[in-house]
């Protein structure tokens, strides 16, 4: 079987700058999915001509919009970009624009030219699922998600602060506590497979 090698982490994007270039479909796809996840995140976006629902979306996320085309000034501050022109030479100067500059850069779509892939996300309260497929079939990490928003209880969150909460009343050393934590959670775990022909 082959490997998925990537290192999923879970950026504080509130706190890092991410630049979207491009104002179209896909940037409005990226957007929402970065805004659904993590609604404070700090975001710009550049292109010259940006979709309305993009506009609509900005205003209530306090998302800085400026309409110029792609230049290598607006990389400046920015942590994170996401390249999503039609216009594939554009994309291509973003993707090097950012290695020259130590930037992580994603182009949708377009795999080779990606530091990071965007994955499916599942939110439960303090508990984020994010998958990926290794750009393989974003379509298999869209139904994963959607299984696991399903089986996922929406009280998880319950479990996660309850745990917590049992966590400050233990004593003993840190062995002794997660030996602990370890048993009274033993049972939550029951197999249930995902069918893997259509
Ligand atoms: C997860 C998700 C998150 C998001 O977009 O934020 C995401 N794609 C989603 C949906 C989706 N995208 C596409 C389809 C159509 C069917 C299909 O191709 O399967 C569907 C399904 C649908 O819409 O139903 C088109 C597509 N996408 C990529 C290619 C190029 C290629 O594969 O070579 C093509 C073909 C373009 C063409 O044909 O021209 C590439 C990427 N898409 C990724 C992420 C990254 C890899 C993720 C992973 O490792 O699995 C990666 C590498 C780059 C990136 O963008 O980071 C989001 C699901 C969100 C959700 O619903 O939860
Ligand atoms: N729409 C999809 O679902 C989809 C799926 C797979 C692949 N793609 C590919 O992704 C690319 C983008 O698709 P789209 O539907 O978002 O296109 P779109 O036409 O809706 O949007 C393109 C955006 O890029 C901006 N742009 C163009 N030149 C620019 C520059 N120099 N600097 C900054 N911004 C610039 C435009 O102003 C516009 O906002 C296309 O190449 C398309 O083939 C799209």
């Amino acid at each position: 079987m082959e490997r998925n090698e990537l290192y999923p982490v879970f950026l504080k994007v509130n706190a890092l700058n991410t630049l979207i270039v491009g104002g179209g479909n896909v940037a409005l796809e990226k957007l929402t999915f970065m805004l659904k996840s993590s609604p404070n995140a700090q975001i710009t976006m550049v292109a010259p001509i940006f979709r309305p629902d993009i506009i609509a979306l900005s205003e209530k996320h306090g998302i800085r919009i400026i309409e110029d085309v792609y230049d290598a000034k607006y990389l400046i501050g920015n942590h994170v970009v996401i390249a999503t022109t039609d216009d594939i030479d554009v994309n291509v100067q973003v993707y090097y624009d950012c290695k020259e500059r130590s930037i992580l850069v994603n182009v949708a779509d377009n795999p080779p030219y990606c530091d990071f892939y965007m994955g499916g996300i599942v939110t439960k309260g303090n508990v984020k699922i994010a998958i990926s497929t290794n750009g393989q079939s974003p379509t298999t990490a869209k139904r994963l998600r959607q299984f696991f928003e399903d089986v996922i209880p929406d009280d998880v969150d319950q479990l996660v602060q309850n745990l917590n909460r049992y966590r400050d009343t233990l004593k003993g050393n840190f062995e002794e506590k997660v030996k602990q934590l370890n048993e009274v959670t033993k049972s939550l775990v029951s197999r249930k497979k995902i069918k893997t022909q259509l």
